[in-house]
């Protein structure tokens, strides 16, 4: 295969048209808003969170804070013993605008998961901020992803499709890559960038906790052929509810919030016939989530046969 042969000529749907949420109206408690990110996690689960009025952009400037430190360039592949692995020295001396934008990040969640409980009037012990209190030890993330380029490593491109672990996923992209595929219609669609947006997802355990009323989708990353040439950065936060925090699975299978998290991710790991065998990857039996650019000049689904 060429890596000519990588770009799909036909994206089978240009754009996704995610509702855009301001998250400064979240803020003042705009009862609107809270509606409308009720809708956009109830249908799709995923939407642009538009964060450029926030005290005159501070959101954008700390994740602009963290492209510069340049941490994208300290790949975990290149640690050669973990055990003695103290952190490359980069972070050490950028701790100070990382946990920073750590912090608000959490805070941004903490505040979506606010608003969503409000919208659908849970009552205080049942909010989904609960399964996230804030001195709780839990498994929350905050990744800091280089996609490889397809002309230089083919077999290497992009992430399998899955649905995430955790709660709530925030990412913050300047490059095309993104696919979800719409359930309804069983297509995938592209989720541009939209600069000073964060595209934001809800993850199974989140479905979970909330008994199957928001929507975790399937989503992946692929090469976009407008983007040969560029690396793909992303700043992904991760909310995961805490270690202990208990949910029931659509199966009835009661998990504990580190359980499910190592689960997916010890599936990530396996191989394809592992990960065809349960739903834990995807949601669905029997279906892998590769892309094959060969069988898959339209971008569709792929089965295990
Ligand atoms: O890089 C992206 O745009 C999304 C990343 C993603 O889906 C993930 O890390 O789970
Ligand atoms: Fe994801």
């Amino acid at each position: 295969m060429t890596a000519q042969d990588l770009y799909s000529e036909r994206a089978v749907k240009e754009d996704a048209a995610l509702r855009v949420i301001s998250l400064q109206k979240l803020i003042d408690g705009d009862a609107k808003t809270s509606d409308e990110l009720l809708r956009a996690c109830t249908d799709l689960g995923f939407f642009y969170l538009d964060c450029r009025e926030v005290a005159s952009g501070r959101i954008i400037e700390e994740v602009q804070s963290i492209r510069r430190v340049m941490l994208f360039e300290h790949p975990i592949s290149k640690i050669k013993d973990p055990a003695t692995f103290a952190g490359p020295e980069v972070i050490a001396k950028q701790l100070g605008p990382l946990k920073q934008a750590i912090s608000s990040h959490r805070e941004i969640c903490i505040l979506l998961l606010t608003r969503l409980s409000a919208a659908l009037g849970l009552g205080e012990k049942s909010a989904y901020q609960q399964y996230h209190r804030a001195n709780a030890v839990c498994p929350t993330a905050m990744g800091l992803l280089k996609y490889t380029l397809a002309e230089v490593e083919p077999d290497k491109v992009g992430q399998i499709a899955h649905t995430d672990a955790g709660s709530l996923s925030v990412v913050f992209t300047e490059v095309a890559g993104l696919q979800v595929l719409k359930p309804n219609e069983e297509e995938w669609y592209w989720i541009p960038p939209k600069p000073g947006h964060a595209v934001v997802n809800v993850g199974d355990s989140l479905r979970f906790i909330s008994g199957g009323v928001l929507a975790s989708s399937l989503h992946r990353i692929i090469p976009h052929k407008d983007e040969k040439c560029r690396h793909k950065y992303s700043i992904v936060y991760l909310l995961r509810p805490e270690m202990d925090a208990e949910f029931v699975d659509e199966d009835g299978v009661v998990w504990k919030g580190l359980e499910w998290t190592n689960k997916k991710h010890a599936v990530f790991r396996a191989s394809a016939e592992e990960q065809a065998k349960g739903t834990y990857l995807t949601g669905r039996d029997g279906y892998v989530g590769y892309w094959d650019p060969e069988k898959d000049q339209e971008s569709r689904t792929i089965l295990v046969e």
